[in-house]
């Protein structure tokens, strides 16, 4: 099988017309595809109405007990829903799911080190067969940042790290392609202006880039996720506009190629 997972992110889903014309294009897409998000906007704001700030430390949320209360309505109730909901508009047949639903992304909660990240899960296991199973079946597991410890706790796990993880899974039995769709052309030189785009990038550039705090805050575990995704397996790693998505799956770059010093691309 021939696998797209797709991750949109929190900025695009926060403006309702963009959100629509990338399920339209979601709906659209040939062959076997899952969808993965997250929700980080929607989740700040909701908090910050109930008086809770958030705390981001290098693209990842502090997640106290009441931030965790928020981030699963957020995410596992109101935007999953309604990106199901929406989907089955355009035709896509669709299965919301947080990670604790069928066992589909377990985790554990991340130990206390330099930083406490309270409620965090680093993922240790992804139930490929089910999501083989309802993609064999023209169902679109549509997965949200909420995973669980198999002990009954919900923890919350950045999205751009469960579709890499769940990729890469996959791609022990599959071929896989792993698309980060958010709200920049790509990796930008500079991240206010869609031309400045870089439309490869390898480790080295990374490295150097994020010295220079060119790349910063979300762009660093979405880029940590794409290299990780590569060196375990991924076919191919894109980055870019949503709008965009649709030339991606085809093989054209319009945004930003992932590339592996490791596998000697270069
Ligand atoms: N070099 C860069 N190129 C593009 N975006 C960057 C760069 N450095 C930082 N960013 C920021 O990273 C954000 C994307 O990360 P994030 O908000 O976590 O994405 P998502 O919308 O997928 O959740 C962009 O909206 C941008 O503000
Ligand atoms: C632990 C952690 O950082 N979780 C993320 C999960 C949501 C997410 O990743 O959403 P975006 O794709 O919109 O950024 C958070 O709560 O922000």
């Amino acid at each position: 099988m021939e696998i797209s997972v797709i991750k949109i992110g929190g900025n695009v889903i926060d403006h309702p017309e963009k959100a629509s014309e990338f399920l339209r294009a979601f709906a659209a897409l040939p062959g076997y595809k899952i969808l993965i998000h997250g929700g980080g906007v929607l989740a700040s704001r909701i908090g910050k109405s109930l008086g809770i700030t958030p705390q981001m430390v290098d693209g990842r949320r502090i997640t106290d007990a009441k931030t965790l209360e928020v981030v699963t309505m957020v995410y596992a109730g109101l935007i999953n829903k309604q990106l199901v909901a929406q989907l089955q508009a355009f035709g896509q047949n669709a299965i919301g799911m947080t990670g604790a639903d069928g066992n589909v992304v377990q985790s554990v909660k991340r130990p206390v080190g330099a930083i406490d990240y309270g409620f965090v899960g680093d993922v240790v296991a992804v139930n490929t067969d089910l999501l083989a199973s309802l993609i064999s079946q023209s169902i679109a597991p549509v997965i949200c940042a909420i995973t669980h410890n198999k002990q009954g706790q919900l923890l919350n796990t950045n999205a751009d790290t469960i579709a890499s993880t769940i990729a890469t899974e996959l791609a022990k039995s599959h071929t896989v392609n792993l698309f980060f769709c958010f709200d920049r052309a790509g990796v930008l030189m500079d991240e206010k202006n869609d031309e400045s785009l870089i439309p490869l990038i390898n480790e080295d550039i990374y490295e150097e880039l994020k010295r220079d705090k060119v790349i910063h805050s979300g762009m660093i575990p979405k880029l940590e996720n794409a290299f990780e995704a590569l060196h375990k397996g991924v076919n191919h790693v894109w980055m870019g506009l949503p709008e965009n998505l649709h030339l991606a799956v085809k093989g054209k770059n319009a945004g930003t190629t992932i590339q592996s010093l490791k596998y000697g691309l270069f």
